[in-house]
This record gives C-alpha cells, sequence and structure tokens, in this order.
C-alpha cells in the first residue's frame, strides 16, 4: 500500500530548498496555482495567519522551517543570536492559536537548540531536524492511511459512500494527508463508491482544496453543501464521516474544523461511523478536555464577502473556524501509534506511551 500511496502522490504545499521556504498559495487554489517564497520568520507567520498554508500539521512544519531561516538571519546579524531568536520563536507561535502541532513544531526546534554541542553547526542541526518533522510527518500519513483503511474493509469492505469535512489532504500536512490520506487508501483498494466534500463555509477548504486533490487523482468525488451532509446521511447510505483534527485533548475530545461538532451528532443519529485521522503531533496532553482548547475567531469579513466583493446585509458577522466535537461522538481516532476505538483518557494516555508503528 506505502509504495502504491507513493506512487499516486500528485500534490505538494510544501517545499524546503537552499534559498526559501516555497508554498502554494492556498488562497488562490485551485484556479491558480501559485509557489510564493519565504526568507524569514515574520514572513513565514504571515504566510500561516493569511493561510497562505493552512492545515495543522502543515503549519507546524513551514513554522520549523521559518525557525531555520530565522537562524540564518540572527547569526548573520551578529551579538546574541540565541537571545534575538526568541523574538521569531514568538512571532510563529501568535500566528494562529488552535493547532497545536505549530506549537509542538516550535518546541522540537527548541528542544534541537537547547541539546546544541559547542562544535555543532546550528543551521545544519536546525534544518535537519526541521526536515525530519517534515519527513516524519508524511511516513505518520502513510501509516494511518493504511491503518484507516483497513477500519473501511473491516466494517463493510465492498464500495461505500464516505463524507468528509476541510481539507486535510496533501495540501494540509507534509503529503498524502491524514483524513483523505485513508481515503485515497480506501480508494486504491476499491472500497469507496463515492467521497462526499462537504464545500466547508466560509473558507471553502472542502469545494477548492478536497474536491480539487481529489478530482485530480480520479476519485469520485461530489461537493455539497456542509448544511445537506444531515440529509445526504439520511438518504445516501454514507458509512463513515472521515475527518482529521487540529487538538486532541488527553481525554480524546477533538478541536477541527468549524462544523466537525454538528457532524458528528448527525452522524451519532443517523448510525454513521466517525473517524478522526490526526498524528500524534495534534495530541496534547497537557490540556484536559476539549473546553481548554483556544478557538480561533478569524475576521467577519471572510463570512460577509466572496473575493472581496460583499454580497450578505450590513450586518456584523461572527466567525469561529474550529469547534471540539466531545470524545464520546467519535468511534475511533486513527493516528501513527495506532488507533483508539471509543477514545477516553485511559486510553489516550495508553496510546501516548506506544512508539509509532513504523
Ligand atoms: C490535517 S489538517 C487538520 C485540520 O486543519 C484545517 O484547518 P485550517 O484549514 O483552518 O488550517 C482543518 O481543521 C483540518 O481538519
Amino acid at each position: 500500500m506505502r509504495e502504491r500511496l507513493l506512487a499516486a502522490e500528485k500534490v505538494k504545499a510544501i517545499e524546503w530548498r537552499e534559498d526559501a521556504l516555497h508554498l502554494l498559495d492556498q488562497r488562490v487554489l485551485p484556479l491558480q496555482e501559485v509557489w510564493r517564497s519565504y526568507g524569514d520568520a515574520p514572513a513565514v507567520a504571515g504566510a500561516i495567519r493569511e493561510m497562505v498554508v493552512r492545515g495543522a500539521p502543515a503549519i507546524g512544519i513551514a513554522a520549523a522551517y521559518g525557525i531555520v531561516l530565522a537562524a540564518r538571519v540572527r547569526l548573520a546579524e551578529g551579538g546574541d543570536w540565541r537571545a534575538a531568536l526568541e523574538a521569531d520563536f514568538q512571532v510563529l507561535a501568535d500566528s494562529r492559536p488552535t493547532a497545536v502541532n505549530l506549537f509542538w513544531a516550535l518546541n522540537r526546534m527548541r528542544d534541537r537548540l537547547d541539546k546544541l554541542k559547542p562544535d555543532d553547526d546550528v543551521l545544519a542541526a536546525l534544518e535537519s531536524m526541521a526536515v525530519s518533522i517534515h519527513q516524519s510527518d508524511r511516513e505518520a500519513n502513510l501509516t494511518m492511511a493504511q491503518l484507516g483503511a483497513e477500519l473501511i474493509r473491516k466494517n463493510q469492505g465492498n464500495p461505500q459512500n464516505l463524507l468528509t469535512h476541510c481539507n486535510t489532504g496533501a495540501l494540509a500536512t507534509g503529503g498524502f494527508g491524514t483524513a483523505l490520506g485513508v481515503i485515497r487508501a480506501a480508494h486504491l483498494e476499491g472500497m469507496v463508491e463515492r467521497v462526499y466534500a462537504d464545500e466547508t463555509r466560509p473558507w471553502l477548504q472542502g469545494s477548492r482544496l478536497t474536491a480539487w486533490e481529489l478530482a485530480g487523482e480520479g476519485i469520485p468525488v461530489s461537493l455539497n453543501a456542509d448544511s445537506a451532509a444531515a440529509h445526504l446521511m439520511k438518504t445516501r447510505g454514507i458509512t463513515w464521516v472521515i475527518v482529521g483534527a487540529d487538538r486532541i485533548t488527553a481525554n480524546g475530545d477533538v478541536a477541527n474544523k468549524i462544523g466537525t461538532y454538528q457532524l458528528a451528532v448527525t452522524a451519532m443519529h443517523h448510525g454513521v461511523r466517525f473517524m478522526v485521522v490526526a498524528p500524534s503531533s495534534t495530541i496534547d496532553m497537557n490540556l484536559e478536555s476539549g473546553e481548554d482548547i483556544p478557538i480561533e475567531e478569524r475576521p467577519g469579513h471572510e463570512l460577509l464577502e466572496v473575493n472581496g466583493q460583499r454580497f450578505a446585509a450590513d450586518v456584523e458577522a461572527v466567525n469561529p473556524v474550529f469547534d471540539v466535537t466531545p470524545a464520546d461522538l467519535i468511534d475511533v481516532i486513527v493516528t501513527e501509534k495506532g488507533i483508539v476505538e471509543r477514545p477516553d483518557a485511559a486510553k489516550m494516555a495508553a496510546l501516548m506511551s506506544r512508539s509509532r508503528l513504523h
């Protein structure tokens, strides 16, 4: 399966080259494919904040490369480069609040700095850590794709109708995707009749990104309004809702794109299985429950305009862009360390004590 997923790979969002960090601008996909170059931490932080790059794992990977770029600048400035680098850590940490992968990646970079030996090449050590964060995310996604596809096989392996929300594909990760990685693997195994992709208002990750990724690989996909999901679960024989995550707390509660919570409630009502797919870098064991997760609120104009053109009445808008699905609405969490069925605090602790499967 790994080889077949590698062979099918077509899309990437992040490219690290000697000169700079290169990001595919997800604000203009699918109508335009524009790559942009970033040379320092404030620029990378801006790209994360403005969602040039988005998706919990991809945000962490971009931030890690942002620290490599920052170290180049600070070392060239001379003086106490390590103290100066703290400002770069902060500007990256301040870019978006919900995806814990951002903070997980920055901590990995900080740990690498703290372990430097006097003769170490600082830039080489940081670059190696950032590349490792990027590559290990890809590897985790390949493992999760297989684990998730096996779950789909165990529950009616024949071609099934699946529903997904937001974008959890190669564009949101180091490659292959999390929930979309499972869907890709299931399709390769002949187990996908059709994927229903929520458009995912207001930023339209579904209609612009997921539909583009899946259609580009010949995976049968239909775009639907977010508000159609319940009706589709009732009338289209959907067997699984498969989503990603931005932060999973110690008790198994899941923060994900706004609209996920109501999908979980609806799935429970219709007897549709609910799968969350996320690498362990998304699990925050420091938070006891989802009540503690910071929920990003983005500007109201994202709801009131399209392409900068207002279409809404002259009212204010409220725009929380994540919500929290309680663990008791989740059938299974798939990670690269293994799966947790009917997650709870004890099972999450046991999961996090394991090493990764591959
Ligand atoms: C594997 S991506 C996880 C997660 O990130 C997305 O949010 P955003 O597009 O705002 O960065 C969405 O919640 C995905 O499910």
